[in-house]
């Protein structure tokens, strides 16, 4: 089964602790589910494979580190994916993005694809799908299972609020992904929504509702 982890840094558990205010704007919203992104990035990376490299100072020659093989693909969910983007790049400049689209039915709770677009050597390279909310987890999946389509072999998840029902969804039908959260919360409700949750997090980044 894949690890389920939640990076408790006190930095994330702070920021977390604001956006999960309801009189958050949609301005403070967006900059600090960045924010999480990227320090979450920072904890998600630690094993990433190092290869050593000669380089000159102005010093004098050396051999120091640098990161082995292709680097990532970011893989954001629209919409709400997105706003976790932009801190996720500042850590990997270098990565690649490809973007899958998926809206939640609000009747059903069913997912429904309807855009995805992966650099064309998607398959050679790890993936970190992002989205803040981890609810059913009916997104997550079948955007992991998109990626496995195309050949993608080592996918990590990365989600700010988790409910344990998406968890244990994620883990039934992908057990090889691994899960990084910034919060388990307790449940989700019949609407769908996580409790104590942020609310629609789509909604508060892109100020609709
Ligand atoms: O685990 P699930 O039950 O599938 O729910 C989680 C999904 O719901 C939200 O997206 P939404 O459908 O609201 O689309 P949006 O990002 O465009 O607002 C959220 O951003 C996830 O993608
Ligand atoms: O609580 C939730 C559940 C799904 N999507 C959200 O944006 N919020
Ligand atoms: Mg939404």
């Amino acid at each position: 089964m894949g690890k389920f982890t939640v990076l408790n840094h006190p930095l994330i558990q702070h920021k977390l602790t604001i956006i999960r205010r309801k009189e958050t704007s949609s301005n403070e919203f967006r900059r600090i589910v960045g924010e999480i992104g990227g320090l979450m990035t920072y904890e998600i990376t630690r094993d990433l494979p190092l290869k050593d490299v000669e380089i000159e100072t102005p010093i004098g020659k050396t051999t120091q580190k640098e990161i082995a093989g292709k680097k990532m693909t970011i893989v954001p969910i629209l919409r709400a994916g997105i706003g976790m983007l932009n801190g996720v790049m500042e850590m990997i400049p270098s990565a690649k993005v490809g973007v899958i689209g998926m809206y939640r039915d609000e009747e059903t709770l069913t997912p429904h694809e309807y855009f995805c677009k992966m650099p064309k050597d998607v398959a050679e390279r790890e993936c970190l799908v992002v989205d803040p909310m981890l609810a059913t987890g009916g997104s997550a999946n079948m955007a992991i299972g998109a990626l496995k389509k195309r050949g993608v072999k080592v996918i990590k998840l990365a989600v700010l609020v988790a409910a344990p029902e998406g968890v244990k969804a994620i883990q039934e039908e992908n057990p090889d992904v691994d899960i990084y959260a910034a919060a388990e919360d307790e449940k989700l409700l019949p609407n769908g929504y996580i409790t104590p949750g942020l609310g629609d997090a789509g909604d508060r980044l892109f100020g609709t509702k």
